[in-house]
């Protein structure tokens, strides 16, 4: 197939979800505060972007920089048209996020059971059982359900993750209802064809509209793998605003891709994402300068240099 050719069948528009306010700072050591977290999520959705993952109802004592959940969902500003997510392990996750109304609540499994047991504290097999409840409610309440699939091609504590492993875990969400499903790389080993083999074994049980690529850049291979999920068919994927983030079960992992960097190839494709790039600068200038750190954008720090030049 001539490159040309290959080109042309990509997507002609692509939908991202920025999960810097939740998957960018669960990892921050000091406190960021709700106000600064609510003035993310206001620009973000000021750029363009339409869907967020905006928090996690988890223990706040596996996961101290989300403990401000409810606080956070309260006081975001809504948008019509944009959708807002939330991270819910398990039942008490699920009731206690209600009363902020999330648009769409996250389950997230693993395909390697180390992992699981790391993040989540149960086996695989038990977190759908854990799951199951949640979904059920979930859906007959209204609310959207997607499953993050973490370790899809490598794990801290197993190494290679095979297809399969994707496979069977994507059979089971989609067996307890789960309407769409993210396939993350945690900690950003996966090179192309190795994405490609993940996306194609979720593809055994979900649609292409229903899958997401969720990719960490840790070895610097994020937006060779979105291209490669791209060529796929996969038009919706995670991205982080400044590239924030990090696992604090996946030791060592990076931020996920930035989304700046992600518009930036896509718009540069001629592929559409309602995404304004220089608002989106805007906005991971505002979260950098909170934390104090250059943005791991490479294109957001181009442009700021070319801004200031
Ligand atoms: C899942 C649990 C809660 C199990 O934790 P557990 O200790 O097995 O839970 P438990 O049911 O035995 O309860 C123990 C205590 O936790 C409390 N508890 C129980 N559930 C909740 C809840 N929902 N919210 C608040 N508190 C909760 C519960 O009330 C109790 O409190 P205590 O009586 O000791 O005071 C725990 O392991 C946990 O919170 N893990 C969080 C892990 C996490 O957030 N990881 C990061 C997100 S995943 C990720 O980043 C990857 C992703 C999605 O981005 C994709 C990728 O890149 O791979």
């Amino acid at each position: 197939m001539s490159l040309s050719l290959s080109l042309s069948q990509l997507p002609s528009r692509v939908r991202l979800i920025d999960v810097g306010p939740r998957d960018g700072l669960q990892n921050e050591k000091t406190p960021v505060p709700a106000e600064v977290k609510i003035g993310l999520v206001q620009r973000l959705q000021d750029a363009g972007l339409q869907e967020i993952e905006v928090t996690s109802f988890v223990s706040p004592k596996w996961v101290p920089q989300m403990a401000d959940n409810a606080q956070v969902m309260a006081g975001i500003q809504r948008q019509p048209g944009v959708h807002y997510s939330v991270l819910t392990p398990n039942l008490q996750g699920y009731q206690a996020s209600l009363a902020s109304q999330p648009d769409e609540i996250v389950v997230f499994g693993a395909a390697s059971e180390a992992f699981s047991q790391k993040n989540i504290n149960c086996s695989i097999a038990e977190s759908i059982e854990r799951f199951a409840p949640v979904v059920q409610a979930a859906l007959a309440a209204g609310i959207r359900v997607r499953a993050a699939m973490s370790c899809t091609v490598g794990c801290p504590y197993e190494g290679d993750i095979a297809p399969e492993r994707v496979a069977y875990l994507a059979g089971l969400l989609k067996q307890i209802g789960v309407q769409r499903v993210d396939v993350a790389d945690t900690i950003g080993v996966g090179t192309p064809r190795k994405v490609q083999a993940a996306i194609e074994a979720t593809l055994r049980h979900y649609p292409i509209d229903d899958i997401s690529g969720h990719f960490h850049d840790t070895y610097g291979q994020a937006l060779s793998n979105t291209l490669a999920a791209l060529e796929l068919g996969v038009w919706n994927f995670q991205s982080s605003v400044a590239g924030l983030g990090g696992c604090p079960y996946a030791k060592g992992a990076t931020g996920n891709v930035a989304t700046e960097d992600v518009v930036y190839m896509l718009h540069g494709m001629g592929i559409d994402t309602g995404i304004d790039l220089d608002k989106l600068i805007d906005a991971g200038s505002y979260i950098s300068d909170f934390l104090g750190r250059q943005s791991h954008s490479r294109v957001a720090v181009a442009m700021l240099n070319r801004r200031a030049g």
